[in-house]
């Protein structure tokens, strides 16, 4: 996953890519130069007074560092261009594709975990590609030309380092192994405290109101002692890494110094050789270890790599089709035919072989209990779910074999739970019109009834609206929400209990200010009131997600109990009141 993942987003940077190795290759052989220069000064200029040697040395010295340094900021420039790029381009498209999934495939992942994965999860293999573009090169170099220079140097003394680098090897390995499945257990456990931290802020009004603070905050603590646990435990195994890594290195440089000290003593070797051998055996082993934090940085990214591939793989269940229909002519016919649906998972369908149709030019309401299946039969309008049986035709045509752009321009839906984005009044109404000029939107607010309140909002149009429409009231973000469709001008207005949160007089001011611009449209509404329903020109009635009854309101009243009902039971809660 890792690598597909990687050489697929890392294509566009591969002339940054090939920069990074070959800058790194100058760089690496660069610094491995360097402490052979410097055995050259102690043994041949200091060690015989040879002032010339020593500045002629040094002078080369300086040289190959500025070469070094030039090559390793240029090096990590470009590594962090191609990590960023790559970064940014996952995002993209992790975006792109969450964009096209259904309602089904956001309810089975969830909200806080798709953000985790494309944010912390893409910077887990940002990471990576920062190391590897460091490391990849310069680590095996600087390894094997390491191992050649110390054998220059002294070949009886490399030696050693056939015993040195298998036990940081192996220590490394043993490492890395243990902190594998920590990772993944993390990155669960990230996606946990972000889903309880986010139902939790959502939820705040509701935990208050029933004084649950103690119980939400030790359900808070159960995530966060998790993740603190999980993390403390990774913390603990990179604790022991630097010091058993600097304890090797340290009780290697002790042995190279005990026995080239032996050798120097019988002339078979010269000081600065030895400390040159030194500075290799220093370079070779922090290259082993790099080397390892690679392969220890390797299996999280993994994880990721995994869980956004999780995502970039699964295809919407509402894909659209391969040439969609752009029908020129619209009318807004909605006709709903043998419809039946079947939550993901779920036993039972929710709807049941639903048949009528939504003229253009006339009012459909649907009324029924709770639960009885209206929100998900409008759904089924914009394709938010697909039908599992029959099938939803506008103007004759499948609306799986819409264009999905054509499909949802003819629709305006004014959901249950009404929406708006961060920005300002003006910004929201525009959402599905964007070139909608200043009357147009104070038309549509004056439909929807909301002209007097957005008025006396400091700035009126340009007044700030907070994320998810919360500075505002209920009534008022569902007169904005049903504003915003009217700005768009659809040919299918689906109302999912747009007027609930309404009083009487406004819901019926508003439901008559409707009237004159929805006349070319097909309206369906879904309500709770009878009130609000009882002049459509068709009510449909379900119940257990069947229709029982079809009709308007009189016909109705005789010939369907259910609806007889509904309205016994609304009208006796109104006198009684
Ligand atoms: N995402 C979902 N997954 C599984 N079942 C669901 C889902 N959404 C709704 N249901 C079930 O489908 C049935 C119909 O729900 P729906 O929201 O369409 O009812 P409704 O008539 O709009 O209700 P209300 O008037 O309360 O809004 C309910 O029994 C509900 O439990």
């Amino acid at each position: 996953m890792l690598i597909r993942l990687t050489t697929r987003y890392l294509k566009p940077y591969s002339g940054l890519l090939i920069a990074v190795v070959i800058l790194q290759t100058i760089g690496t052989l660069a610094s491995l130069w360097l402490p052979s220069l410097n055995a050259e000064i102690i043994d041949q200029g200091v060690s015989r007074g040879d002032l010339d040697q020593i500045w002629r040395t040094g002078g080369i010295m300086l040289a190959v560092t500025l070469i070094q340094v030039v090559c390793a900021i240029l090096a990590v420039r470009a590594g962090a261009l191609a990590a960023m790029g790559f970064g940014r381009d996952v995002r993209a498209a992790l975006f792109g594709r969450v964009l096209s999934f259904s309602s089904r495939e956001l309810n089975s992942f969830g909200a806080p975990s798709l953000i985790t994965r494309n944010t912390n999860d893409v910077q887990q293999i940002q990471m990576l590609v920062v190391m590897t573009c460091t490391m990849v090169v310069a680590a095996p170099i600087t390894m094997v030309g390491g191992v050649v220079m110390a054998l220059r140097e002294d070949p009886g003394l490399t030696l050693l380092l056939a015993v040195i680098v298998p036990i940081l090897g192996a220590f490394m390995v043993l490492l890395v192994t243990r902190m594998a499945p920590l990772f993944r257990t993390m990155q669960t456990r990230i996606d946990t405290l972000n889903r309880v931290l986010r139902e939790q802020i959502t939820g705040i009004r509701v935990v208050r109101a029933f004084t649950r603070e103690e119980r939400e905050a030790a359900r808070f603590d159960v995530a966060n002692g998790e993740l603190t646990a999980t993390t403390t435990s990774v913390g603990r195994h990179m604790a022991l890494m630097f010091p058993t890594v600097m304890f090797i290195m340290n009780i290697s440089s002790v042995a190279v110094v005990w026995f080239g000290g032996q050798r120097i003593a019988s002339g078979d070797l010269m000081v600065g050789q030895l400390t040159a051998f030194i500075a290799y055996l220093i370079q070779i082993l922090m290259a082993v270890m790099m080397a390892s934090f690679m392969l220890f940085m390797a299996p999280r990214a993994a994880v990721s790599a995994e869980r956004i591939s999780e995502v970039l793989d699964t295809e919407s269940s509402v894909a659209p089709p391969a040439q969609g229909v752009r029908p020129a002519e619209s009318l807004g016919r909605v006709e709903f035919a043998g419809l039946g649906f079947t939550y993901p998972g779920a036993e039972e369908p929710v709807l049941h072989d639903i048949a009528f149709v939504a003229e253009p030019g006339r009012t459909t309401a649907i009324i029924g209990s709770t639960g009885a299946g209206k929100t998900t039969l409008l759904n089924l309008v914009p394709r938010l779910f697909d039908a599992t049986a029959g099938a939803v035709l506008i103007d004759g045509v499948d609306v799986r074999d819409y264009d999905p752009d054509a499909l949802w321009a003819r629709i305006g839906l004014v959901p249950q739970k009404p929406f708006l984005f961060s920005g300002t009044v003006a910004s929201n109404l525009r959402y599905g019109k964007p070139d909608a000029t200043d009357e147009e939107l104070w038309e549509a607010l004056r439909i929807a009834q909301a002209e007097d309140f957005v008025r006396e909002m400091a700035g009126g149009l340009d007044a700030s609206i907070s994320q998810g429409g919360t500075n505002v009231s209920g009534g008022q973000r569902q007169r904005l929400s049903i504003a915003r469709a009217l700005v768009k001008k659809p040919q299918v207005f689906l109302f999912d209990d747009s007027f609930s949160a309404l009083d009487v007089a406004t819901d019926a001011r508003l439901r008559a200010a409707l009237g004159p611009v929805t006349h070319e449209a097909s309206v369906i509404v879904v309500a709770q009131r009878v009130a609000t329903i009882r002049n459509a020109d068709q009510i449909i009635v379900l119940e257990h997600g069947r229709i029982v009854g079809i009709g308007q309101h009189t016909e109705l009243l005789d010939a369907c109990p259910t609806y007889a009902e509904i309205v016994d039971s609304q009208l006796t809660a109104e006198e009684a009141a």
